[in-house]
């Protein structure tokens, strides 16, 4: 199969083409990120820290759903959480992940010093620590089922707070989709705790190594209204400003056109 004509749709199947390593190297190596996609990483960590830095976000359990191998979400939120989640719907992923919990893989070394440098609290080696220590699951998740977690270790736990990072899109096909996914994360929230959502905004596709992975290009006003009809308030949101450089006109590897990075809340009323 030649470089980047294997189009995969993600709605639930083939997440085995997804190579843990090959993501890593291609989109997280250097803090820069890949040079099709401007300062989009730098956006992404801005906006982890912008949301935790408060220190509003708080609470007893956290879930980070489609965690795939990078627990950047988890890292920024720890010092607010005593019991962690991560979870994916790939096990190639949740097997990476336990390497980087063992210590067999230290992958997140950029992206952890770049947060760090951020939020100036405790050593490196004290923040690793901790979300090491606070990682009490790591478990099969599909966002497009009405019970995301069934027949987990966290399976009807209620959730303080949700993270979620380029995941959404990837995990839906249709705006349909993408509006169940969030009904189905709305789930898993008790009512007034908070989603810190990250992603992209009218991509079609992003690829890892010759695979392409199909995307649902939304819009910041359809995201806006799907979370609005599901139940959720939206605190904040930004989208890559003239601080960051976009995303460049070649599209071998993604093809967003704006990125975003937001702060919901569960309305009380939803139960
Ligand atoms: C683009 S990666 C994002 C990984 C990481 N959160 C980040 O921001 O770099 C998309 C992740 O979503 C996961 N995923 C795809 N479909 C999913 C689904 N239906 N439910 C949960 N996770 C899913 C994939 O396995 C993959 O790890």
């Amino acid at each position: 199969m030649s470089a980047g004509t294997a189009l995969i749709n993600t709605n639930g199947v083939a997440y085995d083409a997804f190579d843990p390593d090959k993501y890593v190297a291609t989109y997280y190596s250097t803090i820069a990120g890949h040079k099709e996609e401007g300062d989009v990483l730098k956006f992404f960590l801005d906006g982890l820290n912008d949301a935790f830095k408060s220190g509003d976000i708080t609470g007893k359990k956290l879930l980070d759903v489609g965690t795939g191998p990078i627990p950047n979400m988890a890292f920024c939120a720890a010092p607010w959480f005593e019991e962690i989640t991560l979870s994916d719907f790939s096990q190639k992923n949740l097997d990476f992940l336990q390497k980087w919990r063992d210590g067999a893989v230290n992958h997140m070394g950029p992206v952890f010093e770049y947060l760090l440098q951020l939020d100036k609290s405790g050593s490196m080696e004290e923040r690793q620590d901790e979300l090491r220590r606070k990682i009490m699951n790591m478990v099969f998740c599909d966002v497009t089922k009405p019970n995301p977690v069934a027949s987990t270790a966290v399976d009807g736990v209620i959730f303080d707070a949700i993270t979620c990072s380029n995941c959404l899109e990837v995990a839906s096909i249709t705006l349909d989709d993408y509006a169940k996914s969030v009904r189905n994360l709305c789930n898993l929230l008790k009512p007034g705790g908070h989603l810190v959502l990250e992603g992209a905004l009218e991509q079609t596709f992003y690829r890892v190594g010759e695979f392409r992975f199909e995307c649902t290009p939304i819009n910041e006003n359809q995201l806006r209204d799907i979370f609005q009809k599901e139940g959720f308030k939206i605190l904040s949101f930004q989208d890559l400003n003239e601080n960051y450089s976009p995303h460049k006109d070649e599209n071998n590897y993604s093809d967003f056109k704006n990125a975003f990075a937001m702060v919901a809340r569960k309305l009380e009323q939803y139960k």
